[in-house]
């Protein structure tokens, strides 16, 4: 069964078409890599998916009944001031109610749990490391327990071995919960070793295929980039 179907699908900024006729195809409880170059429409189809992208055409479905999303940027100063448990909990606090209830409590210790955070919950998130402060990231979006996770470019700030760390805890999460992930990545070969099939976003179309085939495209976007570069120079 699809947890996403696209057919014809499109999305435009006013004249500027940035996908055309996508017809994707996402099963329940796979890991896909989302590729594509800078400014290719990866955020902009994760932006349709959480409704957030108004200007699409064609058919969207998305089957999942909860969306779980991890933003690419998040300014997180070392005077921040709430512990990690305190951050993963705040979509609970929105302002009117200043106490989690003890269901809320329990989703958020299972959260923390879920990434390897409980040892560390009473730290402030500004002095955790990168890494942790990517699971806590995670975990806030584990709370509302979705059905589908989309991580945007998580990996990216750290350094290789927190990226396997994070990459492992996520395909775990993949493996024992049946959770479909989308990660958005330009690291083609490290997620090529977590991934089991890839949405690729190219020339305004949007094209998919397996994890078999993950390693001849990190080859052939590699060589391209590389040719790009010796072009430059
Ligand atoms: N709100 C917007 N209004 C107008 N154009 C936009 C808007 N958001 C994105 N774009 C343009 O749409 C195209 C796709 O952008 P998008 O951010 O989806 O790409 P991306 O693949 O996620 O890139 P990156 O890897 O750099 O994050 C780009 O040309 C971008 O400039």
């Amino acid at each position: 069964m699809s947890i996403i179907k696209t057919k014809d699908f499109g999305i435009r900024y006013g004249e500027k078409i940035v996908l055309s006729h996508a017809n994707i195809d996402v099963p329940i409880g796979r890991f896909f890599a989302v590729l594509g170059e800078n400014g290719a429409g990866k955020t902009s189809f994760v932006k349709a998916l959480i409704g957030q992208n108004q200007q699409i055409s064609g058919d969207l479905q998305v089957n999942a009944q909860r969306i779980g999303f991890v933003p690419q940027f998040r300014e997180i100063t070392r005077d921040y001031p709430l512990t990690v448990s305190e951050f993963v909990g705040l979509n609970y606090n929105q302002g009117w109610h200043l106490w989690t209830n003890s269901s809320e409590k329990e989703a958020i210790q299972d959260a923390l749990k879920r990434m390897d955070l409980l040892d560390i919950q009473n730290k402030r998130l500004g002095l955790a490391s990168g890494g942790q402060k990517q699971r806590a990231f995670v975990a806030q979006a584990l709370v509302q327990n979705p059905d589908l996770l989309i991580l945007d470019e998580s990996t990216a700030s750290l350094d290789h071995e927190h990226k396997v760390q994070l990459l492992r805890i996520v395909k775990q999460l993949q493996e024992t919960e049946n959770l479909t992930i989308l990660f958005i990545t330009h690291e083609l070969k490290l997620v090529s070793e977590f991934a089991d099939g890839y949405l690729l976003f190219e020339n305004g179309e949007a094209t998919q295929g397996e994890a078999s085939q993950l390693q001849s495209l990190t080859t052939r976007l590699t060589y391209s980039h590389f040719e790009d570069e010796v072009h430059h120079v």
